[in-house]
């Protein structure tokens, strides 16, 4: 079933809003999946509102739910419209994973089973596989060749190199695995505990996989242009307490709220595509991405790195000095991506 509103996958000649004043942007195609899950909720009306594309940027939300939620989406698709978003050029729902990708300039892929109290995030990975190489195919199919993909649903590291299997028209560095909730939650426990603003805080990195071998980094870190390390002056409440904390944010999330992150894993999803799309202005990131071998990491699993981004582009921060502690925690992290990929391997052939 294909159900739209508003929208055309047509070319469209001119942009206009929904005010009928023209702006200078043609629309782009922006997909989602899991478009009506939690996550969708708190996404969509970021996105038709322009914070993830800048204000001046008309979008086509491209909608992807399971058949069962298409009532759901239809619920959702109704609100979006009565927020009257200028930005906002039209809305296709579907459940047909090729329709959903027509075009699409931007894709989040959300729609996935979040895990529940006691699991690890590896545990979904035979769960979500298959979902991941479905619209792996069908964004090889019917995207733009340089689509901009991020992956959102868990194991995103892994589901992020198993979409780029199936997507071999696309290049891997425009499949991105989500770090950003990672990034801002160690930024956030930066700033509650030296009092700092968190636009204060700067040169922090997630390294390795989105789970809970990840390695928050504060080495190069700096807190209003001073080393973090001395700022802090705790290296035990670094080792101790810093880095659970961040590594093991989901699950206390969960823990409180019954419910896996959503608003959170939203903001993040919108800043990573913020950051990847208009660039840091030197900033640094985390990005995760095809490893290229670079800090020893082996190639082909998606690695959490800092980067800078500039408008559509990144680089992975390099030069980096790592010392004996920060090398044992990216072995760990990397230990795992590996083993999350053999686990995988017989759905690559
Ligand atoms: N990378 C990150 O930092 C984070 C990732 N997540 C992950 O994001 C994913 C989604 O989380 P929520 O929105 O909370 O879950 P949810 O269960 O509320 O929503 C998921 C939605 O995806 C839909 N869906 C399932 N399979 C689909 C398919 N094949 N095609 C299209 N839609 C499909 C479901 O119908 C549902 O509406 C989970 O895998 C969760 O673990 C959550 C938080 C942070
Ligand atoms: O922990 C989970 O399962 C959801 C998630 O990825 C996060 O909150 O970081």
């Amino acid at each position: 079933m294909f159900g739209k509103v508003g929208a055309s996958l047509k070319p469209i000649a001119r942009a206009q809003n929904v005010r009928g004043f023209a702006t200078a942007k043609q629309p782009v195609r922006v997909a989602v999946t899991g478009a009506s899950g939690q996550i969708g909720y708190s996404l969509l009306f970021r996105i038709a509102s322009g914070e993830m594309l800048g204000k001046d940027q008309p979008v086509i939300l491209q909608l992807l739910e399971l058949p069962a939620a298409l009532n759901s989406l239809k619920g959702v698709s109704m609100e979006l419209n009565d927020c009257a978003f200028p930005l906002l050029h039209g809305i296709v729902q579907t459940d047909d994973v090729n329709k959903a990708f027509e075009g699409a300039d931007y894709a989040l892929l959300v729609g996935a089973k979040p895990r529940s109290k006691g699991m690890e995030r590896g545990d979904l990975l035979k769960a979500n596989a298959q979902i991941f190489s479905a619209q792996g195919k069908a964004i090889n199919s019917n995207a733009n060749k340089d689509v901009k993909v991020l992956i959102v649903g868990n194991p995103a590291n892994t589901n992020a190199m198993i979409t780029s299997h199936f997507a071999p028209k696309i290049s891997p560095r425009n499949i991105h695995a989500m770090m950003r909730l990672d990034h801002n939650r160690g930024i956030s426990q930066l700033a509650e505990r030296t009092g700092a603003k968190v636009d204060d805080i700067t040169n922090f990195a997630v390294w390795g996989n989105h789970s809970a071998t990840q390695y928050p980094d504060v080495t190069f870190t700096k807190i209003n242009g001073k080393d973090a390390k001395s700022v802090i002056n705790d290296d035990k409440w670094i080792v101790e307490n810093f880095i659970p904390t961040v590594q093991q944010r989901g699950a206390a999330i969960i823990a409180a709220r019954g419910l896996s992150s959503a608003a959170s894993a939203a903001g993040a999803a919108i800043d990573h595509m913020h950051d990847w799309a208009l660039g840091t202005n030197g900033s640094w990131t985390s990005f995760g991405v095809p490893s290229e071998g670079k800090y020893g990491i082996d190639k082909n699993v998606w690695f959490g790195f800092p980067v800078t981004a500039t408008k559509g582009d990144y680089s992975v921060v390099e030069g980096l000095k790592l010392d004996e502690f920060a090398k044992e925690r990216l072995a760990i992290t990397e230990k795992e991506l590996k083993g999350e990929r053999e686990a995988i391997a017989a759905l690559l052939d």
